[in-house]
């Protein structure tokens, strides 16, 4: 018990010296050079009086370098069983990661919606539909810094929840939780589906917009339906088309629904001040600038039409009358968003605050009167 902490010392500096080669070093380089000198040394002192009479010089030098290269030999054949074991860790390591690739290949071909079997991580449940809720959870970096302790908190539709705080105090690492990137290691999320493609029809569970959104290779309209495939959209769009409607030809429903997204963004002067309109194919990172980056973002949020939308600092570049229709038109869309934001004017869009306190562990939530 008193030495609990010389022990922890002593494995964690065994583990030093294996770890970088220094126990196979000795045993390859230096150790066959000592063998051999103490065997000639032993030999000598054995053989003091008559060494003279039975071997000349030449010999000795040559029977010397015969059993130096022998030890030498041995000892190098030895060291590379020892690097075996290494080589089998880096090659279990690395057949692992093939088979985790393989199976994530397996379930993206087959649609299936979440990976729970092949990330088991801990505490996620993915069979809520109607909320994303936060049981006791423990946000933890991968460094170790406790950000939230014991986070408990219901997002019911309806109910949007802005989260704030401090500079550096946590906010985007709920939603790292949230996405997964992050592992928790007590308590439990549960949360709707995150599948873009589950339902072309109905729409996702939950959608994320990050503050600076995935521009992606290729045209107007790809930016707004990504991560949808055109014939997917173009489903989609069809399908939330109302009845008793004249339908011309897919493309152009979703051409109009887009029309819509996009002016509703304050977005529609790219279709005439790009050269092809909805076709228009470009650097879409270089031509716009992050507020038109994040108002597109937005627009992605309205066609995916989402239960859940979690917006992180999404819209701190737009102007506050833009961010504000934003948020009003989300609401409208009975879409429930979840914002990390340091805006006053976006505290009435929301119905609960979830304030970060002090970026060690401590955190609050009150309600918004409306
Ligand atoms: N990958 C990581 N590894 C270790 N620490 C991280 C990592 N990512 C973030 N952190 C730390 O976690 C803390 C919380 O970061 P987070 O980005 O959630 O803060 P924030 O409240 O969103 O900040 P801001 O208001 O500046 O956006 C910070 O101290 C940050 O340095």
């Amino acid at each position: 018990m008193e030495h609990k902490g010389d022990r922890a010392l002593i494995s964690t500096q065994g583990a030093f010296i294996y770890e970088f080669g220094i126990l196979d070093d000795f045993t390859t380089k230096q150790l066959p050079h000592n063998v051999t000198w103490g065997l000639s040394l032993l030999y000598a002192m054995e053989h003091k009086g008559d060494r003279a009479l039975i071997s000349t010089q030449g010999e000795l030098a040559h029977a010397l370098r015969f059993l130096a290269s022998v030890v030498s030999q041995s000892f190098l054949a030895f060291g590379d069983i020892l690097e075996l074991h290494r080589k089998f860790l880096e090659l279990s390591g690395s057949i692992n990661r093939i088979f985790e690739l393989e199976e994530l290949l397996d379930v993206a071909q087959s649609g299936a919606s979440e990976t729970v079997t092949l990330s088991p991580s801990k505490g996620r449940d993915f069979h809520s539909e109607d909320a994303i809720t936060f049981s006791e959870v423990n946000i933890i970096t991968p460094s170790q810094k406790m950000l939230a302790r014991k986070l408990t908190c219901d997002i019911v539709p309806g109910k949007s929840l802005l989260v704030t705080g401090p500079n550096g105090s946590g906010k985007s690492s709920v939603f790292r939780v949230l996405r997964g990137l992050w592992p928790i290691t007590s308590g439990r999320i549960s949360q709707p589906s995150q599948h873009v493609k589950e339902d072309i029809g109905s729409g996702c569970g939950v959608f994320y917009v990050p503050q600076r959104p995935y521009t992606c290779l290729g045209t107007l309209r790809d930016q707004i339906i990504y991560p949808l495939s055109c014939e997917e959209a173009e489903l989609r769009a069809l399908k939330l088309y109302r009845e008793g409607e004249e339908i011309s030809d897919n493309t152009n429903i979703l051409d109009m629904r887009l029309r819509t997204i996009l002016e509703n963004v304050r977005l529609s002067y790219l279709l005439e001040r790009e050269e092809g309109g909805w076709d228009a194919n470009l650097n879409w990172e270089d031509t716009l600038s992050l507020g038109e980056q994040q108002r597109l973002g937005m627009a992605r949020l309205f066609f995916h039409k989402p239960k859940f939308g979690i917006l992180d600092e999404c819209t701190n570049a737009t102007s506050v009358d833009v961010e504000e229709q934003l948020y009003r038109l989300a609401k409208d869309m009975n879409i429930t968003v979840v914002t990390s934001s340091q805006r006053p004017a976006l505290i009435p869009f929301h119905s609960l605050e979830l304030r970060f306190i002090d970026g060690e562990g401590n955190w609050e939530l009150r309600s918004i009167k409306q």
